[in-house]
C-alpha cells in the first residue's frame, strides 16, 4: 500500500493545460459491473428538477482567478447524482463511522446520510460503527433509520461516538467484508482521511465491490483544497460569546485584560475569523505568525500601550500559537493517533503577562483567562452549517451510488466535488500571513505584526504553489513543502490569488 495514498492517482489532461485529478471508480478494478437507472428519476421530489443529473464530464476548477494566458489548471470531478448507478438499492448495506475530535455538525451529517440513502435511493440497511475506527472490529454496529436519527442534528457530538488511534486496516476491512458492507461513509479529519485511503486501497486489493467515501471534518478548518469545513462557522459564532465575556470583564475594571484561547492546533482560522467578526479584540495570536514577548515591538510593550490608550484589552490566542516559546516544549507527548499534545498557551500567556506587570510594579492589571475550547466544539451546528452538512452528505451518497470510491467530498470554489484522498491529506490549510486576510486582521486590531523585514520575506518565499506540469506526470512544488504528519503544511493561497483565509477566493 502506498503510504501517501498516491497509488491511485488518476489524471486526465485536456487542452490548454486542463488537468482533471479524478477519483477512482469501482470499474477501475472490477470490470463489467452492471448499471441501473438512478431511482431519483422516479422520485416525485426530484423528477421535476430541470437537468437534475450531473453531466459525466462536469468538472470544477481549483483556481478561479486567472489571467488571460493562464493554463486551465487542476480540476476536480463535480459531485452530484448520475443517470446510472452501480448498486441496486435493495441490496445495499451501508455503514457510517465518525473518527477524531468532535465538531459541530457531525450528527447532521450522520442524519443526512441515513435519510438521504433511504429517501433518495431507497436504501434501508444503514449501520453505525461505534466509537471510531476501532469500533469496526471491537464493537457491534447499531442500526440507523430515518426515525432513529430524526432529531439528532439538534445535539452536539456524535451519536456514534468517536476515538483516536485504533486504525488497523486489515481488521477493519475484514469486518467490512464479513458484515457484507457495500458503502462505507467515513467522517473525520486529516488522520481519518489517511485511514480511509488505506481502507480503500485494501478493499481494492481484495477486489471488493465496496465504495469508500470520506466526509472531511475538522473544527480547525485546516483540511487542504476545500473552501471550508463544516462546523467552522458554528465555532466562530460560538467563540463570539467567549470574546464578549472577555471584553465585558476587561472593560469593567481598571487595566483589565481578557485572554481567550480558541482551538487551532496548526492553523489559526477560528482565532482569525472570531477576531475579525468581533471587533473587540486587540490582539490575535496564531500558530502561523510567531510572536515574542520582550523588548521593542514585543507583546508586553503593546499590552502596556493598549492599556494606557484604552484602559482594557482582549487577547485571542489559538491553541497552537507560541508553542516554541513555552519552556518545557521539549517534551513530545502524543495522543493515541500520534498528534502532538500541546501546552496550554492560554494559561502560560496569562501567567507571563501577570508576572511581567507585577515585576514592573508600575501598572496594576486584572487579567481573566477564558478557555471555551471544548464548549465551542461540543455544541450543535448552526443553521448554515446544517445545510452545508446536508449537501456534503448528499454528495457522498450520489458519488458512492454512482460507483465512485476512494474520494473525499468537498466544496471547491462554491461547488461540490469529489477529491482524491491524497489531495486532502498531503498538505494542510494554513493562514497565509502575507495574504490580505491577515492584513485585514492586523489593521482591525492594530496589533504589531511581530515580524521583521526578513521574516516577511521568508514568509513570502515560503508560500507554496503546486503546479501541475503537463506531460511530466508530477507536481512541481515552488516554495517549501513539508510532509503530512509534521507540523506545517501549506496549500496554494499564493500571491496571485487572494484567499479569504479559508481556502476560497474572496
Ligand atoms: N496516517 C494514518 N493512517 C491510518 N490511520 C490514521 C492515520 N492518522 C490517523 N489515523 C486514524 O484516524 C483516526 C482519527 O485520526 P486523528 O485522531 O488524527 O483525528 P483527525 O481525523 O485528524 O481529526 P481531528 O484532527 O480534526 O480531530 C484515528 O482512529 C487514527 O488512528
Ligand atoms: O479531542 P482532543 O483529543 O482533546 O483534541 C483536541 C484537538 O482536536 C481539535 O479540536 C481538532 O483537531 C483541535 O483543535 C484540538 O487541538
Ligand atoms: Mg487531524
Amino acid at each position: 500500500m502506498a503510504a501517501d495514498g498516491r497509488s491511485n492517482v488518476k489524471i486526465a489532461e485536456g487542452e490548454f493545460g486542463y488537468v482533471l485529478e479524478d477519483v477512482p471508480h469501482l470499474t477501475d478494478y472490477i470490470p463489467n459491473l452492471p448499471t441501473y437507472p438512478n431511482p431519483l428519476q422516479n422520485n416525485p421530489a426530484y423528477s421535476v428538477v430541470k437537468q437534475y443529473f450531473v453531466n459525466e464530464g462536469d468538472t470544477v476548477p481549483q483556481k478561479v482567478v486567472v489571467q488571460k494566458n493562464s493554463a486551465r489548471g487542476t480540476h476536480f470531478r463535480r459531485a452530484g447524482p448520475r443517470q446510472k448507478v452501480y448498486f441496486q438499492p435493495d441490496d445495499v448495506n451501508a455503514c457510517i463511522v465518525t473518527c477524531g475530535g468532535l465538531c459541530p455538525g457531525l450528527n447532521t451529517v450522520i442524519r443526512e446520510i441515513v435519510c438521504g440513502l433511504c429517501h433518495m435511493y431507497g436504501v434501508n440497511e444503514v449501520y453505525g460503527v461505534v466509537d471510531g475506527y476501532k469500533g469496526f472490529y471491537a464493537r457491534n454496529t447499531v442500526t440507523l433509520t430515518p426515525k432513529s436519527v430524526n432529531d439528532i442534528h439538534k445535539r452536539g457530538g456524535t451519536i456514534l461516538g468517536s476515538s483516536r488511534g485504533g486504525h488497523d486496516t486489515m481488521k477493519i476491512v475484514d469486518s467490512i467484508q464479513d458484515r457484507g458492507i457495500h458503502q462505507v461513509y467515513i467522517i473525520g479529519g486529516d488522520g481519518t482521511q489517511k485511514g480511509a485511503s488505506l481502507i480503500f486501497e485494501e478493499i481494492q486489493r481484495r477486489g471488493l465491490k465496496v465504495a469508500v467515501a470520506g466526509i472531511p471534518k475538522t473544527i480547525d478548518n485546516d483540511i487542504a483544497v476545500i473552501d471550508k469545513s463544516f462546523g467552522f462557522d458554528t465555532a466562530v459564532e460560538e467563540a463570539q460569546r467567549a470574546i464578549n465575556a472577555a471584553h465585558v470583564e476587561a472593560s469593567s475594571v481598571e487595566n483589565g485584560i481578557g485572554v481567550v484561547k480558541l482551538m487551532g492546533r496548526h492553523s489559526g482560522f477560528i482565532a482569525m475569523y472570531a477576531t475579525l467578526a468581533s471587533r473587540d479584540v486587540d490582539c490575535c495570536l496564531i500558530p502561523e505568525s510567531p510572536f515574542y514577548l520582550e523588548g521593542k515591538g514585543g507583546l508586553y510593550e503593546y499590552v502596556e500601550r493598549r492599556l494606557k490608550e484604552n484602559g482594557h484589552m482582549v487577547i485571542v490566542v489559538a491553541e497552537g500559537a507560541g508553542q516554541e516559546l513555552i519552556a518545557e516544549s521539549t517534551h513530545d507527548h502524543q495522543d493515541a493517533s500520534g498528534n502532538k499534545l500541546l501546552h496550554d498557551v492560554g494559561l502560560w500567556l496569562s501567567q507571563k503577562i501577570k508576572d511581567h506587570f507585577s515585576r514592573r510594579g508600575k501598572m496594576q492589571i486584572t487579567l481573566k483567562y477564558i478557555d471555551p475550547t471544548y464548549m465551542i466544539r461540543a455544541i450543535p451546528s448552526i443553521a448554515s452549517d446544517n445545510v452545508y452538512c446536508t449537501l456534503l452528505a448528499h454528495s457522498a451518497i450520489h458519488g458512492a451510488m454512482a460507483g465512485y470510491t476512494g474520494f473525499t467530498v468537498g466544496l471547491v470554489n462554491g461547488r461540490h466535488t469529489y477529491i482524491p484522498f491524497y489531495r486532502v491529506t498531503e498538505s494542510r490549510n494554513k493562514v497565509v500571513i502575507t495574504d490580505r486576510m491577515w492584513a485585514r486582521l492586523l489593521s482591525s486590531t492594530n496589533q504589531p505584526s511581530f515580524l521583521s523585514a526578513e521574516d516577511i520575506e521568508a514568509a513570502k518565499r515560503a508560500e507554496t504553489t503546486s503546479i501541475w506540469r503537463a506531460g511530466s506526470g508530477k507536481y512541481t512544488v515552488e516554495g517549501h513543502h513539508e510532509t503530512p504528519g509534521d507540523d506545517i503544511h501549506t496549500e496554494n493561497h499564493g500571491a496571485e490569488s487572494e484567499s479569504n483565509g479559508t481556502g476560497s477566493a474572496c
